[in-house]
């Protein structure tokens, strides 16, 4: 069985080329904008979203179909055609120039591909069957979402502030590791799901940090 090695990439800034304009290329563009890479789309045909996107200055559009260098320069590239001679073109220009390659027909071809994903403020959770049911991947994304609201943007605001308070004040990584493993594996979260608690970066200062401190 194939093993893909799962990453959390920083596309800030990188340059990003996506060689198609459908739904598929749009889905790619709309993840890679959301992380913040600089995204160029090189298609003859655009959806309406892209389109827009490229009229409000989020992306850069050529409007032609695939030519030899196109991926020259670029750190990320995605081929959403579904044409397998550009796949084949792409497959080679992408080892030869060294970028990494997603081919969103052909696992078989790709460097990475791409999971589905829940994000909740700093907060992912990503979901891959190795290419097998990427309609399974979506369903448990989904699952997901539900269990795991947007109180885990709060929490996890919550905690990180916590850590760089605590990671500071306190000499001792096991009055650390013990105060963070009681809020975490606290009912803490469910009571402010249930609107039992209001403030919650309040309520946990107030009934962790005192009994630690
Ligand atoms: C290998 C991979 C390569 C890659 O794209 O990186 C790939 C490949 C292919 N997808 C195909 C089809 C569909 N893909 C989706 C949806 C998603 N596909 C995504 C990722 C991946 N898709 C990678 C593996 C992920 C993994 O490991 O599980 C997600 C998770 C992320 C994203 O795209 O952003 C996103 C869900 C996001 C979300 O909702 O959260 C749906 C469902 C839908 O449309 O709603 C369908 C139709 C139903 C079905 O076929 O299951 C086909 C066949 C095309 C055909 O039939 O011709 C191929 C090619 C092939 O398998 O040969
Ligand atoms: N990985 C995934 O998540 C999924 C992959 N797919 C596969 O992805 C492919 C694309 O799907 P859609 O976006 O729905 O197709 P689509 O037909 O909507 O889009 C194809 C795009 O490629 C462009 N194109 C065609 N020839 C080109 C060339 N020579 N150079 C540059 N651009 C070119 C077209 O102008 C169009 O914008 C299909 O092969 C499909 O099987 C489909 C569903 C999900």
């Amino acid at each position: 069985m194939k093993k893909y090695y799962p990453i959390m990439l920083d596309i800030e800034d990188k340059r990003c080329v996506v060689i198609g304009g459908g739904k598929v290329a749009q889905r790619k563009v709309e993840s890679l904008l959301y992380c913040g890479g600089a995204v160029t789309v090189i298609t003859p045909k655009v959806t309406e979203e892209l389109n827009n996107l490229a009229q409000n200055g989020k992306i850069q559009i050529i409007l032609r179909e695939y030519t030899s260098g196109d991926l020259k320069g670029f750190d990320l590239a995605y081929v959403a055609t579904d044409n397998q001679r550009v796949n084949n073109l792409c497959r080679e220009e992408a080892k030869q120039e060294k970028v990494l390659l997603n081919v969103v027909d052909q696992p078989d071809m790709c460097d990475f591909i791409v999971p589905a994903s829940v994000q909740r403020g700093d907060l992912t959770i990503a979901v891959s069957t190795n290419g097998k049911s990427p309609m399974l991947s979506r369903k448990i994304r989904e699952d997901l979402e539900a269990v795991y609201g947007e109180e885990y943007t709060v929490f996890l605001e919550v905690m990180g502030e916590l850590r760089q308070l605590v990671l500071t004040e306190w000499e001792n990584i096991h009055h650390r590791r013990e105060f963070f493993q009681k809020i975490v594996y606290s009912d803490v979260l469910d009571r402010y799901r249930n609107g039992e608690i209001q403030d919650l970066k309040s309520y946990i200062l107030e009934t962790f940090l005192k009994r630690s401190v």
